[in-house]
């Protein structure tokens, strides 16, 4: 009894350092109470400017998925280069959303928010057309941004090719496709794991962007990207004037004839009818080249809802007669073999999701079936069922169908293959688009390499603590009961 005691106070101090030791453990590596910062993105498409809000904790800027985005003010009215005729209301269109983001963002955080402003497609257009006012229309978004309170960092036409890579880097951040697990736990350290391809499809340009193991022939579409210690090599291409509003242009002026005065369409529901200005079919450099000289000043579309028809109409807007390179996608452009899962995103997802034909997957031939259909039906019905939107986007519905099909079975989408695309809006509550992986880039948020990090999560390691601690605990009682039996014990025994 007299050896016990010494023995039990011991053990008592024993227990009590690992409680100690614990306590200190959690303490010590509490996450530090979060510091957000903020940015934001203007998203200047050729049919509208989004203006897109994101925020991230600044200690861990250089994870993968920590930007979120919060906020997406859609901008009244129409895209910025829809201002050719009046420049200076670009600028004070933005004004409503800058608003809203200075009320969303504290502050004291305003001087340090970036923001950036990338003109896509419809700019590159009016930069064709006439390009002192494509500046004129850029100098007066500048106004307007650099008035805000918050840091500017610039306003200008991204190529084609930045929007098809930003758009790739968005979707692949947002899917966590760029970290995979810790360097202490990744068994195969050089295995490559996945990435998704991403098809983008706006009003006047779509982009394709994806990962290919083949030699790229053409160097215009050829990405080589290193991110968080890998390296990729991306295939991409922006058609421009293969934007759903351009295609479906090319695709009228395809029709056009010197005389009629009304123009039967088959990509419209059968009791659609608009008049179109033939001033304004012509003012898109995409079908100047097309222009019949005696077209009557306007022409009125009726529509005849006849899904066959119209995609023989649309194959003509496509040229695949010649190619240069040992495979085209067409217009003679290069495109290796597709690889690997894609994410489609913007008008890919605004069609298929009026479709109801994104929640899971659906096969190419119950697609075909449900664009056929929709075509058929006549307008009248078509607006009864979804009277609540938009007209323009509405009427536009059966063509925009037809014409994804054909974009997509000219990239090389097979019954097979077309499993492998899902539609997407948002990823965890993040817009897919190209305007986060610009962001990304433009703050330094992607390193090159793996950044040196704890091998271990705080979870994990307080969970090591944890465990640690319980069994030295529990090899202390073990020996205790082994080598000073308690005297119950030992009566038991006995
Ligand atoms: N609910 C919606 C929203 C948009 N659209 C159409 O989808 C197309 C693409 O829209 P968006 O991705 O916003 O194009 P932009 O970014 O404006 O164009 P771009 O990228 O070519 O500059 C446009 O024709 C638009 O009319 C649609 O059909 N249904
Ligand atoms: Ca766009």
């Amino acid at each position: 009894m007299e050896q016990e005691g010494p023995l039990f106070i011991l053990g008592v101090f024993f227990v009590l350092g690992i409680v100690a030791l614990t306590v200190v453990a959690v303490l010590q590596n509490k996450p530090l109470p979060e510091n957000l910062k903020y940015g934001i993105v203007l998203d200047a498409g050729s049919s509208h400017t989004s203006v897109y809000i994101y925020r991230w904790p600044a200690e861990k800027e250089n994870d993968t998925g920590v930007v979120q985005q919060v906020e997406e003010c859609k901008v009244e009215g129409n895209g910025i280069s829809s201002y050719h005729e009046k420049p200076v209301e670009a600028g004070l269109s933005l004004q409503a959303c800058m608003n809203k983001a200075r009320d969303i963002i504290p502050v004291s955080k305003h001087k340090e928010t970036p923001v950036y402003l990338g003109a896509t497609a419809g700019m590159r257009l009016l930069r064709l057309t006439n390009s002192r006012v494509a500046d004129e229309v850029l100098a007066s978004v500048e106004n307007t941004l650099r008035s805000s309170p918050f840091d500017f960092q610039g306003a200008r036409i991204i190529t084609g090719q930045e929007e098809g890579a930003y758009g790739w880097i968005t979707i692949n951040y947002l899917l966590g496709n760029f970290i995979h697990s810790s360097p202490w736990f990744n068994i195969m350290p050089n295995s490559k794991e996945g990435t998704s391809g991403a098809l983008d499809l706006g009003g006047a340009s779509t982009q394709i962007t994806f990962v290919s193991d083949e030699n790229i022939e053409s160097q215009d579409n050829s990405l080589r990207f290193r991110l968080y210690g890998k390296s990729y090599n991306v295939y991409t291409h922006s058609f421009l004037c293969y934007g759903k509003d351009q295609a479906l242009r090319l695709q009228l002026a395809n029709t056009m004839t010197g005389q009629n005065i009304t123009l039967l369409d088959p990509c419209f529901n059968s009791g659609y009818m608009r008049n179109v200005s033939t001033a304004d079919l012509y003012s898109s450099p995409c079908v100047s080249g097309l222009r019949i000289l005696t077209a009557p000043q306007t022409i009125q579309i009726q529509g005849t809802g006849n899904y066959q028809l119209c995609k023989n109409k649309v194959q003509t807007i496509f040229n695949v007669s010649h190619c240069s390179y040992s495979r085209c996608s067409f217009n003679g452009i290069f495109q290796p073999g597709l690889q690997g899962e894609f994410g489609a995103f913007s008008a890919f997802y605004f069609v298929m999701d009026f479709l109801k034909l994104t929640k899971e997957k659906v096969s190419l031939d119950s697609v075909k079936d449900t664009v056929e259909r929709h075509c058929s039906k006549p307008w009248a019905e078509v607006k009864r069922e979804s009277g609540r939107i938009k007209e323009k986007y509405l009427s536009e519905y059966c063509f925009s169908g037809v014409y994804i099909l054909s974009l997509l079975d000219l990239y090389g989408f097979n019954s097979s293959s077309w499993e492998d695309i899902t539609f997407l809006g948002k990823i965890h509550g993040s817009d897919a688009g190209w305007t986060l992986g610009y962001m990304l880039n433009l703050t330094n948020m992607i390193p090159a390499e793996l950044p040196p990090s704890p091998p271990l999560s705080h979870g994990g390691y307080v969970g090591l603590m944890v465990f640690f601690s319980v069994f030295l605990l529990f090899i202390l009682l073990t020996c205790w009961l082994t080598f000073r039996k308690p005297k119950c014990l030992q009566k038991g025994i006995i």
